[in-house]
């Protein structure tokens, strides 16, 4: 199987868990069981490493689809002059080199869901042919001009903004409406701080080999404070380096590696989302001057943004 696309089986089905005690990972939890109920289109947008294929997987395995393959397809790292025959498949003789029948993923994934991770990748001429397929269920192999019908489900998802990408002209309107049916947005994680301590205890859990580990609370404070670009996954990979560096001891400041010249520290205020907000107020009991200190922003900046989320009393 070539690197650009991934079969999920149902034994990996017990290890998809998606953590985070923020709103927005309980409004994201609530639409994957209404999306995984539906066999509509799923659009799933958000920065890279937010947990977009995590989501799509999850929605597959709660579905009726659950025991048919899983194929995710990077649309970014298959050479544009081949996407068309990975994807629709190719007969013999299609074109020069063509030396047997070929089945495209379309069909391998029959009763299933293929998940198209970058979409905005996907050349021009063949997102119609995409969109064709979506609407007739129907697809013909290069090379071929007899149909097959075939009954897969369509996730696809986009780092950058589709939007965006129909106004430059790089992807089609129609084919984005109709892959937005149920839109599904993983916000960073630098904009839902209360989830950083849910995964850094759920990293340290999973990756230390079953050694009894703890974060101190100087440890958790530093990594709500970074800016997370590469979000999840980044904080996974942390987490990772750090039980390697520490030993037997417990994690250090230090052993996470997150050196001055890369901790994208933001300006506090900017990074303080309303859940971490009112965790830290609660924390310090409603004492407004102890809890601005903790985040090291000031009594009128917190003042400012309980306005900007309306949770003044
Ligand atoms: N809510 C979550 N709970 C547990 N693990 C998560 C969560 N979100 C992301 N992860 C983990 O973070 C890593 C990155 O997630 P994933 O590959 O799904 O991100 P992505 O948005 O698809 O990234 P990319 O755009 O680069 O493809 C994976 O190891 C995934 O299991």
């Amino acid at each position: 199987m070539s690197t650009h696309v991934d079969v999920l089986c149902p034994n990996d089905y017990k290890t998809l868990e998606l953590i985070g005690s923020s709103s927005s990972m309980a409004d994201i939890r609530n639409k994957i069981s209404k999306y995984a109920a539906s066999d509509a289109e799923v659009l799933i947008q958000g920065e890279t490493g937010v947990g977009k294929g995590l989501c799509a997987k999850l929605i597959h395995s709660l579905s009726a689809r659950a025991q048919y393959p899983f194929i995710e397809v990077n649309c970014g790292s298959i050479a544009s002059g081949l996407i068309a025959s990975e994807l629709f498949g190719h007969q013999k003789g299609a074109f020069t080199g063509a030396i047997a029948d070929h089945i495209g993923y379309i069909q391998r994934s029959n009763h299933g869901t293929l998940f198209l991770d970058e979409i905005g990748d996907m050349p021009s001429d063949l997102q119609i042919h995409l969109l064709h397929f979506i609407e007739s269920k129907k697809m013909q192999r290069l090379g071929s001009d007899s149909s097959v019908s075939v009954d897969c489900r369509i996730i696809a998802a986009s780092h950058v903004d589709l939007k965006h990408d129909i106004i430059q002209g790089g992807f089609r309107e129609d084919l984005y409406y109709r892959l937005n049916i149920l839109p599904l947005y993983i916000p960073a994680l630098r904009e839902r701080k209360a989830d950083i301590p849910d995964y850094a205890q759920y990293f340290l859990n999973l990756l230390s080999d079953g050694k009894k580990k703890h974060l101190s609370k100087a440890v958790v404070d530093y990594l709500t404070r970074h800016s997370w670009p590469g979000n999840v996954r980044e904080l996974r990979n942390v987490i990772q380096r750090a039980i390697i560096m520490c030993g037997d001891k417990n994690i250090t400041i230090a052993d996470l590696g997150l050196e001055i010249a890369d901790r994208q520290m933001l300006p506090a205020s900017d990074t303080i989302d309303s859940d971490y907000l009112l965790q830290v107020i609660s924390d310090h009991k409603h004492n407004m001057s102890a809890a601005a200190r903790y985040m090291g922003i000031s009594r009128t900046t917190l003042y400012r943004l309980l306005k900007k989320y309306n949770l003044q009393k």
